[in-house]
């Protein structure tokens, strides 16, 4: 790309990106820990004051291995000590539209606290979303993912996949192509407390056999010396609709905390991709396992940081 566009910001920040991660797989192990220590990521502020404790990216070929362990296994593995301490309730939030209808709401995990809400979309608008996608123009994607996710967002920033691939057919729906759609988006702000003025359309995500997607994390890194222009600030936090089951295969993995979700159609998965204090958090990483029977549809929306001021205050404390 650089030969045909040498000021192509999106290829220039790869180049930097390739070139380090070339860097720190020639080098022995002792000197590959000292690299990555010294290449620690600055907070998405940009201060280095924000720098985040014990956050270090793990290397492309560490976090694949991780991931296919997560994969064969078939749930998550807690200790009971640990699953003593997470929790279910009704969420409602003196919410109207959630006071004579609650949300079931099961943390998964802690640190960094990862949600699974049941029940939250009914099979008819399911339906409806499916057959919205599905006419559309969709992309499969099998390549460079952050070449992609630029043309689609600013190019100016960077999204940093650890490794770049993915194998699935998508969509993007905006609220106003269907009730169905707005309804979710609707029941989601209502359950995260969180605006959905700033948010992204929804996507839809189809995979069939043999559909995955490589770990990564949804938030998008600042450039080291670019500017970061993302119109409503980074993704914030992510929120993952179910729409299907899934035979076999096909889970939602946790890398850094040994998560492994299996998909439930009319669930949702939440979390938080950054600390009140504007850092990203690493411990988000996550990815999609193959699927092995069957055909496995979610939809996303990412909700971003701007108009969250007051329904989510930052911290000065980087790791709340
Ligand atoms: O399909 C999944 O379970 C994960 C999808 C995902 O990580 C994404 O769309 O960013
Ligand atoms: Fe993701």
């Amino acid at each position: 790309m650089l030969a045909i566009d040498p000021n192509h910001v999106q290829a220039k920040a790869n180049k930097v990106y390739y070139a380090s991660l070339i860097k720190s797989q020639t080098l022995s192990k002792d000197q590959r820990e000292d690299y990555l220590a010294s290449s620690e990521k600055v907070g998405s502020n940009g201060k280095k004051n924000f720098r985040v404790r014990k956050q270090r990216q793990k290397n492309y070929l560490e976090l694949n291995e991780i991931c296919k362990a997560l994969c064969r296994q078939n749930r998550a593995k807690l200790s009971h000590k640990h699953q003593a301490k997470l929790f279910c309730r009704y969420r409602h939030n003196n919410h109207p539209y959630l006071i004579l209808r609650p949300v079931k709401e099961e943390q998964l995990f802690d640190e960094p606290t990862i949600l699974l809400f049941h029940d939250v979309v009914s099979d008819t608008d399911i339906e409806k979303i499916k057959v919205l996608a599905t006419p559309q123009k969709s992309t499969i994607v099998k390549m460079n993912l952050y070449v992609i996710v630029a043309a689609f967002f600013d190019s100016q920033c960077h999204h940093q996949y650890w490794d770049a691939g993915r194998l699935q057919s998508h969509t993007w729906l905006s609220d106003r192509v269907s009730p169905a759609v707005a309804r979710l988006s609707r029941l989601i702000g209502a359950v995260t407390n969180l605006t959905m003025e700033t948010a992204e359309d929804l996507q839809v995500l189809n995979y069939g056999v043999g559909g995955y997607y490589q770990p990564h994390a949804d938030f998008f890194q600042v450039l080291e010396n670019g500017g970061f222009t993302f119109k409503n600030g980074n993704r914030i936090a992510t929120w993952l609709t179910y729409m299907s089951d899934v035979e076999f295969g096909g889970a939602t993995v946790f890398l850094a905390v040994d998560g492994h979700i299996v998909p439930k159609k009319r669930s949702a998965v939440f979390w938080y991709n950054m600390f009140a204090s504007g850092e990203v958090d690493y411990r988000t990483a996550h990815a999609a396992c193959p699927v092995l029977i069957g055909n496995k549809w979610i939809a996303t929306k990412w909700i971003h940081e701007r108009g969250q001021e007051f329904r989510r205050p930052c911290s000065l404390d980087s790791m709340l």
